[in-house]
C-alpha cells in the first residue's frame, strides 16, 4: 500500500476521491498543437494568417488546425482562468488535463490556474503521438520510459516537484509506430508499478483502439482501469463499438462541442454531432456500459474558449446534460457517467 492507494493526485496534493464532483476526464488547459497543423485549401492562406475574428469564426471552426495562431492555447492562460471559475460556477469540480510530452505540458501554470480557481486538476505524465518523440525518447529503452514515467508520477515532472495523477494521453498514430509501442509497455510497466489510472489517444483508424488494448495487456496493463479516448471519430459501426466495448476499457466520448464537416486529419470520417454522440451515450447505456462511460471536451484549441466564441468548458454540463436528459438517460446515470465512473478510474489501487 502506498500513500497514493484509495486517493486521488492533484496538482495540489491528494485528495479524497469524494472530493472529484463532477469531472471531465479530457481536456487541456495549457498545450500547443503545432505539431498537428494542417496546410490551408489554396486561396484561404489569408485567413490563416488573419487575426482570429468574429467575421472568420466559420472559418476557422470548419478548419480549425490550418491556423496557427489557433493552436497556441498556451497563450490563453488568462482567458482559462475565468472559463474555469464559470466551469465552478456550473457545478464542475474536476479536469483531468491530459498534456504529455511533445505538446507542452506546463505544470506550474496547471497548479496555478487550480490554486486561483478551486477545480481540482489532475495532470498527465508520459508522451503525446511519435511525432513529437525527440531523438533521445526514442532511443530509450522501455525500462527507461518506465522510469520516467513512474517518477513523474511518484516524484513530480519536468523538472517540478509537481505530480501528475494519470498517464497520458498517451499518444499512438496509425499504424503505431515502434517508438509508440515502447511507450505503450512503459505505460502498461508504470501502471503495474503504481495502480494508477491510464489514458490513450488512438490512432485515427477504426482498428486502433483494439491493437493498443491488445498491446498493453500483453505487457500486463490495467484495461479495466484505461480509458480509451475519441471515440466520437474512431469508431462509428455500432457492432464495432460493441466489440471494443467487450475489451473492458473506459469508452470516452471526448470531442463535445466540435462540429466539423470535413475531418481534415482522416477525410473517411463523418465527424459526428453533439446529438449524434448523446445518442451514442444512450446506446451503450441501453447495452449494459453505463459504469464504462466518460465524457469531455478535449479543448486543445483557441477557437473552443468562449472568448473566441467557443462552448468553453461548461457545455456540458449546461447544455449536453439537459439533452441526455432529455433523450432517456436517467439523473443516476448521468450521475454515474460525470462523478461516479471518473472517481473509480482515477482513485489509485
Ligand atoms: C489534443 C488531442 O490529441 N486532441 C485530439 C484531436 S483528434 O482530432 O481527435 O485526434
Amino acid at each position: 500500500m502506498s500513500e497514493r492507494s484509495g486517493k486521488v493526485q492533484t496538482v495540489l496534493g491528494l485528495i479524497e476521491p469524494d472530493q472529484l464532483g463532477r469531472t471531465m476526464t479530457h481536456e487541456h488547459l495549457t498545450m500547443t498543437f503545432e505539431c498537428s497543423h494542417v496546410p490551408p485549401a489554396p486561396g484561404d492562406e489569408g485567413l490563416a494568417a488573419a487575426p482570429i475574428e468574429m467575421k472568420h469564426l466559420h472559418w476557422l471552426q470548419q478548419n480549425p488546425y490550418s491556423h496557427q495562431e489557433n493552436l497556441l492555447l498556451n497563450q490563453e492562460i488568462e482567458a482559462v482562468k475565468e472559463e474555469l471559475l464559470c466551469y465552478r460556477k456550473a457545478g464542475g469540480g474536476s479536469i483531468v488535463e491530459n498534456t504529455t510530452t511533445g505538446i507542452n505540458r506546463n505544470l506550474p501554470v496547471l497548479r496555478q490556474l487550480a490554486k486561483d480557481t478551486g477545480v481540482h486538476v489532475i495532470a498527465g505524465a508520459g508522451y503525446y503521438v511519435d511525432v513529437t518523440h525527440s531523438d533521445e525518447t526514442r532511443k530509450m529503452t522501455v525500462e527507461k520510459l518506465t522510469d520516467i514515467i513512474v517518477s513523474e508520477v511518484l516524484h513530480g515532472a519536468d523538472g517540478t516537484e509537481i505530480r501528475c495523477g494519470v498517464i497520458g494521453e498517451i499518444g499512438t498514430s496509425w499504424p503505431i509506430t515502434e517508438s509508440e509501442k515502447k511507450v505503450l509497455r512503459a505505460t502498461a510497466h508504470a501502471q503495474t508499478q503504481l495502480g494508477c489510472p491510464v489514458i490513450i489517444h488512438p490512432g485515427r483508424d477504426t482498428a486502433a483502439p483494439g491493437e493498443v488494448i491488445r498491446i498493453l495487456q500483453e505487457a500486463g496493463g490495467d484495461i479495466s482501469k484505461t480509458v480509451m479516448s475519441h471515440l466520437d471519430r474512431t469508431i462509428y459501426d455500432r457492432q464495432e463499438l460493441l466489440e471494443f466495448a467487450k475489451m473492458g476499457s473506459y469508452l470516452e466520448y471526448d470531442l463535445f462541442g466540435t462540429e466539423l464537416l470535413n475531418y481534415p486529419f482522416n477525410l473517411r470520417v463523418d465527424m459526428p454531432s453533439d446529438s449524434q454522440r448523446v445518442q451514442n451515450l444512450v446506446f451503450l447505456v441501453r447495452e449494459g456500459y453505463e459504469d464504462r462511460i466518460l465524457i469531455a471536451h478535449d479543448i486543445h484549441t483557441k477557437h473552443r474558449l468562449t472568448k473566441y466564441g467557443g462552448h468553453g468548458y461548461s457545455h456540458i454540463l449546461e447544455n449536453i446534460v439537459p439533452k441526455m436528459l432529455s433523450r432517456g438517460i436517467t439523473q443516476n446515470q448521468v450521475d454515474k457517467i460525470l462523478i461516479e465512473n471518473p472517481k473509480h478510474w482515477l482513485t489509485f489501487k
